[in-house]
């Protein structure tokens, strides 16, 4: 049995403020805290890849947020319609597509956060890691549009293998001298998104009330959630740690068996891409009171990248949440140990394609 109970219930805001962004810039009650958001705010919201499986129900959402002033659509192909749809929604953000490399620069000036899901999706039978070949070079082409034109912005990495895409990004954004790594996130709000939602139907307990730590990274054992870091505090049984464990580590693979070849997770995603574009923007915004889970650089499992949850402020990850990595289970510090091997060579595949590509670009 696992009934242990102490760690700080973060996370609920955030959900609070994704349901709630139909009412614009006002006092939003979230059970623990009550926030404003600034009337006078206005962030501009970038997405690579905004015709896409992911893109289109993302730009949704985010077109939904009252802390959006611009949301710039940007894809190699099919935009235009996508934009056209989204801005007869009368919500305050202003749409704008851009279509192909020759307007990628426009779409990023002055942009504060850019979300990246641009690349291929799996298929029955893959791997996230098969997906390198194709989406390395993507992300890494965005990722330098980025660096040249909006070097300050948050950027969100959707785009598989997020173990692998960070770290390129990291290599992409230091080789042009503007690697800030307070400001790049891998996504993996959708672990957590699925862990709470897979935590509360098994226990009965109000959706909104669940939160679950999930770490490491975004790929079969690398993710990893903390069960007895679950708020409220629950108990659960042997065989449950292992039957939740093993259905979160699976359910991307769950969801593109179900899809049969057609794509994987979209609809979740963007559900969850949108709550951690608004977690960000109430960061940016000056919420002194955002967390999530993210992967990003990392010294809290003696590897350059790690997923944990993250205090958000206005310059990006104000704190990492090591604590949550003390206290754990047996069978979550045997997960840790197990899951660094294929953590490790997934950063080194990623750092190893920048810096190739970088020596051959000179
Ligand atoms: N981080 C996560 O939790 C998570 C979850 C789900 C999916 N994903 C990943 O997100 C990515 C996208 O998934 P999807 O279902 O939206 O795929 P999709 O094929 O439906 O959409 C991808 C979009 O990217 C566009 N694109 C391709 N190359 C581009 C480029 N160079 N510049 C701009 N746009 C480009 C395509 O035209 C397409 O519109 C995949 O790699 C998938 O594995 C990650
Ligand atoms: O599983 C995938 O390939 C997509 C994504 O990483 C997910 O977790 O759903």
């Amino acid at each position: 049995m696992n009934c242990e109970s102490e760690s700080s219930f973060l996370g609920k805001e955030s959900y609070a403020a994704l349901q709630n962004s139909s009412s614009p810039r006002s006092v939003k009650s979230t059970g623990r805290t009550q926030y404003h958001l600034n009337p006078q705010a206005s962030y501009k919201v970038a997405i690579l890849g905004a015709a896409g499986g992911i893109g289109q129900p993302l730009a949704l959402l985010v077109k939904m947020s009252p802390l959006v002033s611009s949301l710039n659509l940007y894809d190699i192909a099919n935009v235009k319609g996508v934009a056209a749809d989204l801005s007869h929604c009368n919500t305050p953000a202003q749409v704008s597509d851009f279509t192909g490399p020759s307007e990628l620069a426009d779409c990023l000036k002055g942009v504060n956060v850019v979300v990246i899901p641009a690349g291929v999706p799996r298929k029955p039978g893959m791997t996230r890691d098969d997906l390198f070949n194709i989406n390395a070079s993507i992300v890494k082409t965005l990722v330098e549009a980025v660096a040249d034109n909006c070097p300050e912005a948050f950027i969100h990495v959707i785009s598989n293998p997020v173990n692998s895409t960070v770290p390129i990004a990291a290599e992409v954004l230091k080789q042009k001298g503007v690697y800030d790594p307070k400001k790049l996130f891998g996504v993996t709000t959708l672990d957590v998104v699925r862990a709470n939602t897979f935590v509360a139907q098994k226990k009965n307990l109000r959706l909104i009330d669940v939160d679950v730590p999930v770490i490491g990274g975004h790929a079969g054992i690398t993710i990893l959630p903390l069960l007895s870091k679950t708020k409220p505090s629950v108990c659960f049984t042997d065989e449950e740690i292992h039957e939740l464990t093993v259905r979160i580590q699976n359910a991307g693979t769950e969801v593109v068996e179900a899809k049969a070849g057609a794509g994987s997770a979209t609809l979740s995603m963007a559900y969850a891409a949108a709550r951690f574009v608004e977690s960000s923007l109430r960061a940016l915004d000056g919420d002194g009171d955002v967390y999530e889970c993210a992967y990003v650089q990392s010294d809290v499992a003696d590897l350059p990248f790690f997923a944990s949850r993250i205090k958000l402020g206005k310059k990006g990850v104000e704190a990492l949440i090591s604590s949550d990595l003390q206290g754990l289970t047996e069978y979550e510090q045997k997960a840790v140990e197990a899951l660094k091997a294929e953590l490790k060579s997934s950063i080194e595949k990623g750092v190893g394609f920048a810096q190739k590509q970088s020596v051959a670009a000179a």
